[in-house]
């Protein structure tokens, strides 16, 4: 049986994904995600809204100008302005977007519903006669009279409309819904059928996928399923799930997927939920030792696909659910072995720190296991002296002396903030002897007040290696320098 058919996949992260508040790309960061996405091997790229200004016309022209294999694509209203205004841009094709529910045709248009077709029917007529391809898109349409949307559509066909979408706008959809009406568009209407979901509920993604069982020949989707409101369609989550549950072959270079999630992320600031299905930091982290102690036999035990299909690494992190089965990688990876009594001796001590609410960090793990196993290991790097200036009318500045493999070292930084420039003169007082990268850097403030107890981890990384280590002072600069510190020696051991 046929599950599916000819799925394209049109990305929107660029317009919709845009629509999220506080997200505004710069042209070079629009063009720098078209050409992943183009590189990812997506059907049709939205750049944007053209009508909606220079900056935008700006974004897409550039996007139009790297001729990229992937479809261009401008949203419009029906309206012939942001047709000229697509057209100046160059693109390929408009998402020509019609309100269809009474609610949006009467209320927000104060228009009915037979001007509304003839809207829909003149402005596709004028971007074909422009040589346009017209996605001819429903807005609302789950709230939309069926018949009168059919016909509307139809109407549209016959203006010239390429395609046609339907858009779940304020995602009401539910997935049984879905099937029974992508089973009556797909079956009636003479062009290929879209659905674009929103996420309200939490379905963008089952009601995408149950349009294309159905008969829709094209989802829209977003990065991250980022969006206006809750988001839209995960991208990820659909292309994998058609990938390995369905197992149908989008075409899509799947293992590229993580780096162009972590991309969105960065350059748009909208961080992506921990567990956030496949791109999210714990989608293949696992802290339970009976998880762990199953990985080890086979990693299918307790992960759903191989993380390495999305160009992801597992990882394993300590905590109060460890088992001697995860302590055991652990120290492998660090180059210690324990015997059986070393062995509880550390767990337990992972544990206890553990039930005190406690990340364990790798140089927490190093320190625990150096004591059980009496290994004295002399500290590369010691602190000899740390003085920091910052203030409303001063850059940040800070000057450190290290004692570094027994000699003296003496630097300055400055930075944003006195943090920052503590970090930076580290880094250069450390840069002959090591090249060694702040990857991540996370602050909790342990108790209240403004004399609070603050924890600082940080993950440094050296040469591919990463590792987590931990501050805790109630002075936020010093907690940074100590979790620098003890992450620089962890890196610098042999
Ligand atoms: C569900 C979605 O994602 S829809 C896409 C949302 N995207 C955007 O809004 C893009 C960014 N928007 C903008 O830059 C501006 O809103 C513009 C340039 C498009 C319009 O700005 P303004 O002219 O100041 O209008 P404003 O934003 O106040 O109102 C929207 C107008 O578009 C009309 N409109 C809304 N949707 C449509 C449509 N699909 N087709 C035709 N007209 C529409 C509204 O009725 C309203 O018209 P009115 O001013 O005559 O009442
Ligand atoms: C057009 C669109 O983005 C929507 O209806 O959600």
């Amino acid at each position: 049986m046929i599950l599916f058919q000819n799925i394209r996949f049109l990305d929107t992260t660029l317009r919709d994904g845009e629509q999220t508040p506080g997200v505004a790309l710069s042209t070079e960061e629009k063009l720098l995600i078209a050409q992943k996405l183009d590189d990812l091997g997506i059907s049709t790229i939205e750049a944007g809204s053209a009508i909606t200004s220079a900056g935008e016309r700006e974004s897409i022209k550039a996007i139009t100008a790297e001729g990229l294999n992937a479809e261009i694509c401008s949203y419009c209203r029906v309206m012939k302005p942001d047709v000229d205004y697509a057209l100046e841009c160059d693109v390929d094709s408009i998402h020509l977007v019609v309100p269809v529910s009474d609610l949006h045709i009467n209320v927000k248009l104060r228009k009915d519903r037979e001007t509304v077709r003839r809207m829909a029917m003149d402005v596709t007529e004028y971007a074909k006669d422009h040589g346009l391809i017209v996605e001819l898109s429903g807005e609302d349409a789950s709230r939309a009279d069926l018949d009168f949307l059919k016909s509307l559509y139809t109407s549209g066909i016959d203006a010239g409309a390429d395609r046609i979408c339907f858009c779940d706008t304020v995602g009401l959809l539910v997935p049984e819904k879905t099937g029974t009406i992508f089973k009556d568009l797909s079956s009636s209407l003479s062009v290929p059928v879209a659905i674009h979901c929103h996420d309200d509920f939490g379905l963008a993604v089952s009601n995408t996928l149950s349009a294309l069982r159905n008969g829709a020949q094209e989802a829209h989707m977003t990065i991250n399923g980022i969006g206006e409101r809750a988001g839209n369609t995960s991208f990820e989550e659909v292309v994998m799930a058609l990938e390995w549950l369905y197992r149908y072959n989008t075409g899509i270079k799947c293992d590229e997927i993580y780096k162009v999630s972590r991309l969105v992320s960065r350059l748009t600031g909208i961080a992506v939920a921990v567990n956030k299905s496949l791109v999210g930091a714990n989608a293949f982290t696992h802290e339970a030792g009976i998880h762990v102690h199953g990985l080890i036999a086979d990693t299918s035990t307790y992960e759903p696909m191989k993380p390495e299909m999305i160009g992801r690494q597992r990882k394993v992190v300590l905590g109060k659910h460890a088992g001697k089965s995860s302590v055991t990688l652990a120290l492998k990876e660090l180059g210690l072995e324990a015997d059986a009594s070393q062995l509880n001796e550390i767990v337990s001590r992972v544990k206890e720190l553990g039930d005190h609410g406690k990340k364990i960090t790798d140089s927490d793990l190093q320190s625990i296991a150096e004591t059980v196993l009496e290994i004295y290991r002399e500290s590369k790097v010691n602190l000899e002296e740390f003085t920091v200036v910052s203030g409303n009318k001063i850059t940040p500045t800070a000057s450190v002396k290290l004692r570094l493999n027994g000699d003296n070292v003496v630097e300055a930084g400055i930075g944003d903030g006195p943090v920052d420039a503590a970090i930076n003169a580290i880094k250069k007082a450390i840069a002959g002897v090591a090249d060694i990268q702040l990857e991540e850097y996370h602050v909790d403030a342990i108790t209240g007040g403004t004399d609070a107890l603050v924890e600082v981890i940080v993950k440094l990384s050296k040469d591919g290696r990463m590792v987590t280590s931990r501050g805790a002072r109630t002075d936020i600069i010093m907690a940074s320098v100590e979790a620098v510190l003890n992450g620089i020696n962890q890196l610098m051991q042999e």
